[in-house]
């Protein structure tokens, strides 16, 4: 579903923030991917979700080059950024539609999942209202059910967590979990690791801009726990 290969970004004024990343993750997969700040995950993201122009390497969305065809890889992949920039003069409904009319999304389908999502994390009795009277955590909801209107085959998610209250993060791992269940892949970056070590089948950990450890969450944490193994990595040069 993602290939990364070869990635490297150089930001003007010289600043190499990713150096030559690899990583594939599957249909199925919730990859985690850690990182100290400054390490290059939201640059890595960025570049993912087509926002970010890179020169060196290429990044493959169900097989399209992000590159080559920018369209048709966004058209299966939804980003919601760690600060997302919402439409604040629209009320919550109104921005999902326009959502909704971006992809293509039949009404019915849009109804109901504007109507489980909105449900599931309490948001419902908002919509009507303007975004701007949203507080940052409801900005967050509505970010979150805009991502999944049209089913993405790739969530990406940039810090998800920061922000929402224990119950709405609770109800977003169990949206991640039932939508890779259905075939879907989800990219996320944390650094809450123990959030990391429960949810993810996959977890990468970038440093400096190079990816220190990829595999499988047990195959890189082996006996130890993912706290123990991320400070041996950052800690050794
Ligand atoms: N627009 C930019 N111009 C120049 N350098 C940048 C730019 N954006 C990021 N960088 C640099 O690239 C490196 C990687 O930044 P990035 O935002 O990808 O890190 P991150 O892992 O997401 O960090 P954090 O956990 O703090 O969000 C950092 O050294 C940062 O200063």
């Amino acid at each position: 579903m993602l290939r990364i290969v070869d990635f490297s970004k150089t930001y003007k004024g010289g600043k190499k923030a990713v150096d030559g990343l690899n990583l594939e993750i599957n249909s199925g997969d919730i990859f985690g991917f850690i990182g100290h700040n400054g390490a290059g995950k939201t640059t890595t993201i960025r570049a993912m979700a087509g926002v970010l122009d890179f020169d060196e390497g290429d990044i493959l969305i169900d097989g399209i080059s992000i590159k080559k065809d920018p369209v048709k890889c966004k058209k299966v992949t939804a980003y919601i950024p760690d600060n997302p920039n919402l439409y604040e003069h629209l009320t919550g409904i109104a921005y999902l539609n326009f959502i909704g009319d971006i992809y293509e999304v039949a009404s019915s389908d849009r109804e109901k999942a504007i109507e489980k999502y909105a449900q599931a994390l309490e948001l419902t009795a908002n919509l009507g209202d303007s975004i701007a009277s949203y507080s940052h955590g409801m900005k967050q909801k509505l970010a979150i059910i805009s991502a999944l209107i049209h089913k993405p085959k790739l969530l990406i998610l940039d810090e998800p967590f920061v922000g929402l209250d224990p119950k709405a993060s609770h109800t977003l791992k169990n949206i991640m979990v039932d939508l890779c269940k259905e075939g879907s892949a989800i990219f996320f970056s944390t650094h809450v690791l123990e959030v990391a070590e429960k949810l993810c089948n996959k977890i990468g950990i970038i440093k400096g801009g190079k990816l220190a450890a990829f595999g499988p969450t047990q195959q890189v944490i082996g006996d130890s726990s993912l706290e123990n193994v991320f400070m041996d990595l950052i800690e050794t040069n």
